[in-house]
């Protein structure tokens, strides 16, 4: 299975996860988050060759998007907050994959992200809380069984170690990524290698 670790801010923090070779790693750039990057970040550490870099923003300007992308050579962006089907358009056409991501509660209706099918490379679901993202709390996986559209999704929303077991049997359709954040913390913005490892070893093998 496929996995992102979002939230890194730290040089350390982030090549000892790197290390760990998970498929993505999350970067936020919202100064209302707990683990928005710092502007001291300028460049990111060196990554093993298979991990690709994802920038997250709410509710951020293309242009402002884009300076970050090129600043520090994020390989995709994900959009957390009310971001339109025609910005995720504009990115796209500037040659920057979007996840687009989406609050999920039990009264998520799909149908509202037709419009945004042509627009993006992945959605993200993650669930409904206070906060656009980072709640650190799951929703209920069974809602994404009737899932038919054809953009590939990450799954998101307090995943811990002991969901390992129930992810490796999930089988469900368009299933693309699992998403790991605050679960995985010893502070907001700074992962605890020492359980991501069991758990990406739990979810690869
Ligand atoms: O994590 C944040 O602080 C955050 C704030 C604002 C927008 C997005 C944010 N996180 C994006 C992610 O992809 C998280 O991994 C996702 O929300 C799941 O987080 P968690 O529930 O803590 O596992």
């Amino acid at each position: 299975m496929r996995i992102k670790v979002c939230g890194m801010r730290q040089p350390e923090n982030i090549a000892a996860v790197g290390a760990l070779e998970p498929d993505f790693l999350g970067f936020i750039f919202y100064p209302k988050s707990k683990r928005q990057v710092p502007a001291t970040l300028t460049e990111l550490p060196a990554l093993p060759a298979g991990c690709r870099t994802v920038g997250v923003f709410v509710d951020e300007s293309t242009a402002n998007i884009r300076a970050k992308v090129a600043q520090l050579g994020l390989d995709l962006v994900q959009l957390h907050g009310h971001e339109t089907p025609a910005q995720c358009a504009e990115l796209q056409a500037a040659g920057i994959p979007v996840i687009k991501a989406f609050s999920v509660d039990a009264a998520f209706d799909f149908a509202a992200l037709l419009p945004y099918v042509p627009s993006c490379s992945f959605f993200l679901f993650d669930t409904k809380g206070e906060q656009p993202g980072g709640n650190g709390t799951a929703f209920d996986w069974n809602i994404l069984r009737g899932y038919t559209l054809p953009v590939p999704y990450f799954l998101a929303g307090g995943l811990d170690l002991e969901h390992a077991p129930a992810l490796r049997e999930l089988n469900l359709p368009g299933l693309y990524a699992v998403d790991l954040n605050s679960r995985f913390e010893t502070q907001p913005g700074l992962k605890d290698a020492a359980r991501l490892a069991p758990m990406l070893r739990q979810l690869r093998t």
